[in-house]
């Protein structure tokens, strides 16, 4: 890719061999000019380099989203108050309409929730703002940034794009440092009120030598890394199911009926209620195969000479997984392209335990932060809005084409007619 070596790998043995057998060789990280700006010098966790700092700042993260969901109740609370909030405005619709604000903003809400304690009405304009602030930055990198892959542009005069994408990374650390300083103002230890205040309780925690190697702006840092990083990859993958269900109506159906048998209609679904909705599981599962948000994860580099598949990789190469081809490889499933829930399921129903050539959330070293609350968030919205509505197309034939962008699966625009079920 331009002057930056690098190797692509497409095949399940190769990636499980680079991304676990041997993942401290391949848990580097490219730098960028836009990454080092961003990340204050890589002071967060996506796209820092692999260290003890780094390996320090991930073990502090675990830790505070280990005391956070020690209580999934509260995270499933902040989900069901935002879909209530949503269900309220998509209930005075009564004509076709796009989805992809009222998911956008349901997923900000809950990732704002959880991260900064602020819940904003989905109307409220300083919330329109950051989102619109966060698609901006989002449409500018979508399809990769120029004086990242060559070097020599970044001496050249800026163009109004880098002079934009300045401004957007001003405001975005504006906001991340004016969150962190109003939650260390006012934190107590016994009324910790999220996951900022998490994050703090947990570096106070941390052995003196530990804590001395983490600043302030790592914790700043790590907040802005799951915002920027939870929010989209969500928002996407919430979208592509509804166009799923849209388009395949007797899938709809045969999960709203697995719902209405084990959860009925008197409550919300909660992420308890899982284990008893394994087709409604299989239905996430088997968008994320198809239509994953991120087609290459998120770029790896070596941190030694090393070898994949018997090939030599030099220090330094950039290694890119992926993860759309081992989803879609015949070798490991049958009619790739096939919408198919049933796949994931065993011959009692129950999920199979792990698939292989399954990899939305990568695997090893870099595999995702946020799996587990990802995990919980999609299962907990996308039940809900099942059992609340059903999905239909307004004649409108569905495109399962993503938006043209050589990283990101992005659904485009597409509208919809809902009607309440209940
Ligand atoms: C559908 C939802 C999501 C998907 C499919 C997804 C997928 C991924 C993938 C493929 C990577 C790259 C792993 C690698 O480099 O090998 C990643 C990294 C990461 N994800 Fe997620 N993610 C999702 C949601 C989230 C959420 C909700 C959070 C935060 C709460 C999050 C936080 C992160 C972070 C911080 C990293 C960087 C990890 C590191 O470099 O050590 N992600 N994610």
């Amino acid at each position: 890719m331009g002057i930056i070596p690098t190797v692509i790998i497409n095949r399940m043995d190769e990636a499980i061999e680079a991304l676990v057998t041997k993942q401290n060789d391949f848990a580097g990280r490219p730098k960028s000019w836009t990454g080092e700006i961003f990340t204050e010098g890589y002071k967060d966790i996506a796209m820092a380099p692999f260290s003890p700092v780094w390996q320090l700042q991930r073990k502090l993260a675990h830790s505070a989203f280990r005391h956070f969901a020690a209580s999934k109740d509260v995270l499933v609370q902040k989900i069901h108050e935002s879909f209530s909030d949503v269900s309220q405005v998509l209930e005075k619709i009564n004509e076709p309409f796009d989805p992809r604000s009222y998911v956008y903003n349901c997923m900000y809400n809950v990732i704002y929730a959880m991260t900064y304690g602020k819940r904003f009405s989905i109307d409220d304009p300083e919330f329109l703002r950051l989102i619109s602030v966060i698609n901006e930055a989002n449409e500018l990198f979508g399809g990769g940034f120029a004086p990242d892959f060559i070097n020599a542009l970044r001496y050249l005069p800026r163009t109004a794009a880098q002079k934009r994408i300045l401004e957007l990374c001003d405001i975005t650390l504006k906001l991340g440092h004016e969150e962190y300083q109003r939650h260390k103002d006012t934190f107590t230890r016994n009324d910790i009120r999220d996951l900022c205040d998490d994050l703090i309780l947990a570096h106070q925690d941390m052995p003196e030598e530990e804590r001395d190697m983490l600043t302030e702006t790592h914790i700043v840092q790590t907040l802005l890394d799951i915002f920027g990083a939870g929010t989209d990859t969500t928002a996407m993958t919430l979208l592509w199911c509804i166009k799923f269900m849209v388009a395949y109506p007797e899938i709809q159906k045969k999960g709203q009926d697995e719902i209405d048998n084990f959860v009925g209609q008197d409550r919300l679904v909660n992420f308890h209620d899982k284990q008893n909705l394994p087709y409604c599981d299989a239905i996430l599962h088997e968008v994320m195969r198809l239509r994953l948000p991120a087609v290459f994860g998120v770029p790896h580099k070596t941190t030694v000479d090393t070898t994949v598949g018997g090939y030599d990789v030099p220090k330094d190469t950039m290694v890119m997984f992926n993860l759309y081809g081992l989803h879609h490889d015949p070798a490991y499933w049958t009619d790739p392209e096939k919408f198919d829930p049933t796949r994931f399921l065993d011959e009692h129903g129950s999920i199979r335990p792990k698939m292989p050539s399954f990899l939305p959330f990568s695997a090893g070293r870099r595999v995702c932060l946020g799996e587990s609350i990802a995990k919980i968030d999609l299962f907990v919205f996308f039940t809900c809005l099942l059992q609340r509505y059903s999905w239909s197309e307004p004649g409108e034939s569905v495109d399962f084409e993503p938006k043209p962008s050589p990283l990101a699966m992005d659904p485009k625009p597409f509208r919809i007619v809902i009607k309440i079920r209940l």
